[in-house]
């Protein structure tokens, strides 16, 4: 090592850039290669202010990591170089770019500090929340939020009433023992993406400077590979460390990527220990899901696991129900039914076809009818038939009333028999997606007005008679299973 630069004197400018290179090349023999490169590497001098040296680091992470391991040892050297130096403090600070120089060229040094020379001070020294935020800006893992996900929106019913109310306790206390992780799981296109978003909206809502990160599996794997390529693997690291709720969707994707969940392992561990909250969503329980390492999935199991399950009929009106008064738009009771109990595969169907009725309405400036749903949604409504036959509900109608089977085409008028017929044009309209005219030739060549006049006279009866409605609900559910 070269001579100290002396006394008690304060060092030019110069001569500190040459202290600073001479310090840095001391710890690289040290530490070594590895540890030089992994933790010292982005360090650069910001100036000396009274008898401190001012050290910065990029992120909190790393500053954190370079105080309590080498902060001795940067103030003896620096106490070596200049006694005026008494400390030396290790503050988060920008990055700069690192200097062409800077892997194997040390004597690059000074010149990287020529602005430390010019000014004392390289930069303005970052502290506080305006230093997280310099931090934040660099591994910003806000991803944009959706703004119709929100509590607001979300209709509480049988199936997910348990996970909404989980979804509430966090948003209102997160890292609260017992919720953290938030496991949320279900089937596809039934409301986890818009419970995770309206957790994360609830949470800056109620506190805005918490930094909430919310991201896809699948993104998470692509910046955790595009980090390795770049060796930033630490910034990547400290960049979600930093955040004070996590929240991961569909991370059933992470399923086979080996390497990328032994990353989330460690982020998931790391953020549970230092009390921060994590939301996760997936296809299937923590226990179900195949191919994730058993100690992922005993973790992900440890805190809340909420299921949302399939809708019921009763969810599915009261949703339909509630997009068709924010849409601002009248949808018949007898549509919204219809549908709920045509589309029961999930939400996001549902809401679909909702949709196209109302874009078809307004761009047409008609009213929505049943009849106009079989019309506009014909291709979903057929990929949801459930291949119930207008012969099947004749049959089983005919057997519930105890008449004849020819009886649903016979030209008989005696209520007795017209009832039911009534019951099954009825059905056969719920249940296929026949068109008036066409279920009106399979009950004796009759009129689309009188399939139509069959169907309303039979919602009437339902509401009017419970004792009948369930006849016919029973009728339903036995033709549908
Ligand atoms: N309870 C609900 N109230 C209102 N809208 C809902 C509800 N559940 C789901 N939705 C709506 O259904 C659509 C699909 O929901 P979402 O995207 O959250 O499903 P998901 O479970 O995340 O699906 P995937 O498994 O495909 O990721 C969204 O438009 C959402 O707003």
């Amino acid at each position: 090592m070269e001579k100290p630069a002396g006394s008690g004197q304060p060092l030019s400018a110069a001569t500190m850039g040459e202290a600073w290179a001479r310090i840095r090349g001391r710890l690289r023999e040290e530490v070594g290669e590895v540890e030089y490169r992994t933790w010292l590497r982005q360090m650069t001098l910001a100036g000396i202010d009274g008898d401190e040296a001012v050290v910065v680091l990029p992120t909190r992470f790393l500053r954190d990591w370079v105080r309590s391991h080498y902060g001795d040892r940067l103030s003896a050297l620096w106490q070596q170089e200049s006694p005026a130096v008494r400390r030396v403090d290790v503050r988060l600070g920008q990055q700069r770019a690192v200097p062409a120089g800077e892997d194997g060229d040390e004597a690059a040094a000074p010149d990287r500090e020529a602005s430390a020379r010019r000014t004392g001070l390289a930069e303005p020294l970052a502290t506080g929340r305006g230093a997280a935020r310099v931090t934040d800006a660099r591994g910003d893992w806000s991803a944009p939020l959706d703004p119709r996900f929100t509590f607001d929106t979300f209709v509480v019913g049988k199936p997910n009433e348990f996970a909404h109310a989980c979804a509430r306790r966090v948003a209102e206390k997160p890292a609260l023992p017992g919720f953290n992780p938030l496991f949320l799981y279900g089937g596809v296109g039934l409301g986890k993406t818009h419970l995770m978003h309206a957790v994360a909206w609830a949470i800056r809502a109620g506190e805005p400077s918490r930094n909430v990160a919310y991201m896809s599996a699948e993104k998470f794997m692509y910046r955790f590979i595009a980090a390795l390529r770049s060796q930033s693997t630490m910034e990547f690291k400290e960049s979600l460390r930093s955040v004070d709720v996590l929240m991961v969707d569909d991370l059933q994707f992470l399923i086979g990527k080996d390497n990328t969940q032994e990353e989330f392992f460690h982020t998931f561990n790391a953020l549970v220990d230092a009390g921060k909250q994590i939301v996760v969503s997936a296809d299937k329980s923590p226990s179900d899901l195949n191919g994730l390492e058993d100690r992922l999935r005993t973790r992900l199991g440890c805190g809340m696991v909420a299921d949302i399950h399939a809708t019921t009929y009763e969810l599915r009106l009261s949703i339909l129900g509630a997009k068709a008064a924010a849409a601002g738009v009248e949808v018949p009771k007898s549509v919204q039914e219809y549908l709920a109990h045509k589309i029961t595969s999930n939400i996001r169907e549902l809401e679909g076809a909702l949709n196209r009725l109302i874009a078809h309405a307004n761009l047409f400036g008609r009213t929505i009818t049943l009849d106009g749903v079989q019309e506009v949604l014909q291709d979903i409504l057929r990929a949801h038939d459930r291949r119930v036959t207008i012969e099947e509900i004749q049959r089983k109608v005919a057997e519930h009333y105890n008449i004849r089977l020819t009886d649903m085409s016979s030209a008989r008028r005696a209520r007795a028999v017209a009832r039911p017929r009534q019951v099954a044009m009825y059905l056969a309209k719920q249940l296929t997606s026949r068109s008036l005219p066409e279920i009106g030739r399979r009950f004796g060549n009759r009129d689309h007005t009188t399939v139509m006049h069959a169907v309303s006279r039979i919602s009437e009866l339902m509401q009017a008679d419970s004792a009948f409605a369930e006849d016919v609900e029973l009728l339903r559910r036995m033709l549908e299973t």
